[in-house]
């Protein structure tokens, strides 16, 4: 198995202006992780300790082969992917609230991934596993069409610049992939604090013809019909983003079950007041 600790991370603030445009081979979502101009995150003892115990139960590196949550998790249950988990402040909260999902965070970032899995272990959690590595790898080459009950993509990096746009993930390419990937009935959930991406995310989304756009209200944020919370915490980079007064943009797409209406009659019932996250 390839040493985690010697492969390198992606920057923390997400804004990976780093990246290597040269990558060849079409398809892929993201630009190649490996390529980016990137520093090593540097563990503290805790953190490195937490690893060397926590990670060969609960980590793996990204690769070119099928996953097999059954086995991994070593039960069977709804699996569902959080994309750039950054510190891990949703996976570790909606795994806690979450006990029937088998949730998999996948992110590139060493120094958050430590937090994650210092979090699994403190909080003694069962149903959160680490992919570390390209999330295109993991949605092209992991995954299998049918296969996933949700998607959730939380303040993925804006790419701000018009030059970098096609670097975005949330793109018609991904909206396609994940709509595949996903089981009938599941679900893609999105958030952002950027207003441009925000608009991009929900045209492009909208276009997707095997997705249907689910009523999201901030305050109300569980979708009838699923057996997925849309419930979750403030992030670690949505917190720097209200602290500077950008709101949060949030979206939901389903999968139709049978029929386009059967998933866009969808409701979403629990009240704020309700949530167990907060
Ligand atoms: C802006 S941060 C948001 C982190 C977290 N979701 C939050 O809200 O605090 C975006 C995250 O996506 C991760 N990321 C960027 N490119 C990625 C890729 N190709 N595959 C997996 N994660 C990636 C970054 O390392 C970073 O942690």
């Amino acid at each position: 198995m390839t040493d985690p600790r010697a492969v390198d991370a992606a920057p923390e603030n997400g804004l990976s202006d780093g990246a290597d445009e040269s990558r060849s081979g079409g398809s892929r979502l993201y630009p190649r992780v490996t390529s980016f101009r990137s520093r090593r995150g540097a563990l503290t003892e805790p953190q490195q300790a937490s690893w060397d115990r926590m990670w060969p139960g609960i980590g793996r590196e990204v690769a070119d082969e099928p996953l097999d949550a059954t086995s991994w998790f070593g039960r069977s249950a709804p699996v569902v992917l959080e994309i750039g988990s950054g510190t891990g402040t949703a996976a570790l909260a909606m795994a806690a609230a979450e006990p029937h999902v088998n949730l998999v965070a996948v992110e590139v970032y060493r120094p958050g991934i430590a937090q994650t899995v210092q979090g699994i272990e403190r909080e003694g959690l069962s149903n959160l596993r680490i992919l570390r590595g390209d999330a295109a790898d993991v949605l092209e080459n992991m995954v299998a069409p049918g296969s996933l009950a949700g998607v959730r993509v939380f303040f993925p990096d804006p790419w701000p610049k018009a030059r970098h746009h096609k670097r975005r993930l949330l793109k018609a390419d991904t909206f396609a992939l994940v709509a595949d990937r996903l089981e009938p009935g599941g679900i893609l959930h999105v958030a952002t604090d950027h207003a441009d991406y925000a608009e991009w995310i929900e045209e492009v989304g909208d276009a997707e013809p095997a997705l249907t756009r689910l009523p999201f209200d901030s305050e109300r944020r569980t979708v009838e019909g699923s057996s997925l919370s849309v419930d979750r915490p403030v992030t670690k980079f949505e917190g720097k983003a209200q602290q500077v007064g950008r709101p949060t943009s949030e979206f939901v797409w389903g999968r139709p079950s049978t029929g386009a209406t059967d998933v866009a009659a969808a409701t979403i019932t629990r009240r704020e007041s309700e949530n167990p996250l907060r």
